[in-house]
């Protein structure tokens, strides 16, 4: 089969090609289907958007523009977010692409669990994971480099989770402090990226013909910490957005091989949805019940997903209560700020525990461990500073709280409020901090004195329109 070259251009005009031993090697496997497969990776790539179902209604304003519904995925739909819009600053929306939204469906974790997500940022699968658990329970989002977990937290924090704990660590280290603790474990893995070439081509000039084996040599390290970090009757879900086997159905076989106490769970397939191939393996038909996604067949970019059960009992997770007597870290000076500002502004907002770093104020879910020794990054968890005989509170708050004392204001000064300008309000409520809303969205913080509504956006986050 003969095929003219493959090109995609990147930014700044230049053009990359597709491998020909990439071309040879899916002419190979995929027989017959080669050309089609390899047609769709020419063709745009598909742009996909969740709603969030922590927020009070869904974001109408995007889903008027989006190009319809994911069957497979409650929240998921077709079509571009526009990055400055209310609904996707506020946290509404998430940007993801269609076939990665599947992962988040076959995780299926519940309220109340402890839920680890190994390779976490930017934050696509955290967030579905936190919103199919509708904030309840523990969500450890762990992401190795910690300028990718400081995006991951900022994600988090923008869609408002409040039982969500970003750590920056490698799975190795991370591994000894949970020591069989969770019930659900998504190891969304580093990869070759096959699946994101026509999205971000950039990636094609990494591919070589033994990157799949180097990648899939770091799956399996990182796989091994994973297991030790799975309760017994747990769950642990493998993904990867490339199609080579070497990662996909060889990671899973080897898997399998290696830790017999292991048995894959059969993920449904719905239309367009491949089952894994074992003859790109070691031939066993069990995987089968592993799912694949290729763009010729599902209306996304292309993704593997595996999911594994551990043997055992499968066990409830216990709520730690704070053992009776037992004081949060907050001086006496500093629980009455916090509590000063709390019963004002948001006496509906408790959260689960109290402890602070420095100045800061964090809350903790009660599920996440007290001894644990891991690097945790501040973002959705914190809920403000203490300053001099005050509190202020935090971004993330603003967000993650459901019910506040609020000032609404219009779409026009919505647009001055992200831009960072004081608004001026024609019927100002009392002087004190307010959670600024539109349009039942929560924006950020504004502090009224007399009708000058003074601006707390956050100044990284400033733009103009
Ligand atoms: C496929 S991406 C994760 C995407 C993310 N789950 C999402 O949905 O937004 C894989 C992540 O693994 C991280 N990573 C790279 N090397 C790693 C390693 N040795 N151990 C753990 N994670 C690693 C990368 O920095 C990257 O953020």
């Amino acid at each position: 089969m003969a095929f003219v070259k493959l090109t995609y251009q990147l930014e700044g005009a230049n053009i990359v090609e597709l491998p020909t031993a990439f071309i040879e090697k899916y002419q190979r496997l995929l027989g017959d289907e080669a050309a089609d497969f390899l047609a769709a990776l020419q063709a745009p790539s598909q742009a996909g958007f969740r709603s969030n179902p922590l927020k009070p209604t869904l974001p109408t304003a995007t889903i008027a523009q989006a190009k319809g519904k994911i069957a497979a995925v409650p929240t998921g739909y077709y079509g571009q977010v526009d990055g400055h819009s209310l609904d996707h600053v506020t946290g509404w929306v998430y940007s993801q692409e269609p076939s990665a939204m599947l992962v988040g469906e076959v995780v299926a974790p519940q309220a109340g669990e402890k839920v680890l997500d190994l390779c976490a940022a930017p934050g696509g699968k955290s967030t579905h994971l936190i919103g199919k658990m509708q904030d309840q329970g523990l969500l450890v989002a762990n992401e190795i480099f910690p300028k990718r977990a400081k995006i991951l937290a900022e994600n988090l924090e923008r869609w408002g989770a409040n039982q969500a704990v970003v750590t920056s660590e490698s799975p190795d280290h991370l591994a000894p402090q949970f020591p069989q603790f969770f019930d659900r474990i998504l190891v969304d893995a580093p990869c070759s990226g096959e699946g994101m070439f026509r999205k971000e081509p950039e990636g094609i000039q990494y591919w070589h013909p033994d990157y799949p084996l180097e990648c899939a040599n770091r799956q399996r390290k990182i796989l091994k910490s994973a297991l030790q970090m799975l309760k017994p009757g747990g769950t642990l879900v493998y993904s990867t957005c490339t199609f080579a086997p070497e990662e996909d159905e060889q990671v899973i076989a080897w898997l399998l091989d290696t830790y017999p106490e292991l048995s894959l769970v059969e993920i449904p397939k719905q239309a367009g949805m491949d089952a894994g191939h074992p003859a790109w393996a070691n031939g066993n038909p069990e995987l089968t019940k592993t799912l694949r996604l290729f763009p010729h067949h599902y209306q996304g970019e292309g993704h593997f997903i595996a999911k594994l059960q551990l043997a055992g009992e499968p066990q409830v997770s216990k709520r730690v209560k704070q053992r009776k007597g037992q004081r949060p870290s907050l001086t006496k000076e500093q629980q009455q700020y916090w509590e000063e500002f709390r019963q004002t502004v948001l006496p509906a907002y408790q959260p689960e525990r109290l402890v602070t770093v420095g100045d800061h104020l964090i809350a903790m879910p009660d599920l996440f461990p007290r001894d644990v020794k891991v690097k945790i990054v501040q973002g959705d968890v914190e809920l403000g500073i203490f300053k001099k005989k005050r509190f202020e509170p935090s971004h993330a708050l603003a967000l993650a709280c459901q019910q506040a004392r609020q000032v609404e204001i219009s779409f026009d000064d919505w647009h001055s409020y992200v831009h960072g300008d004081v608004i001026t309000l024609t019927d100002p409520p009392t002087n004190g901090w307010y959670v600024v809303t539109c349009q039942g969205h929560h924006c950020g913080w504004g502090k009224v004195t007399g009708s000058n509504l003074k601006n707390f956006f956050p100044k990284g986050l400033r733009f103009g329109l």
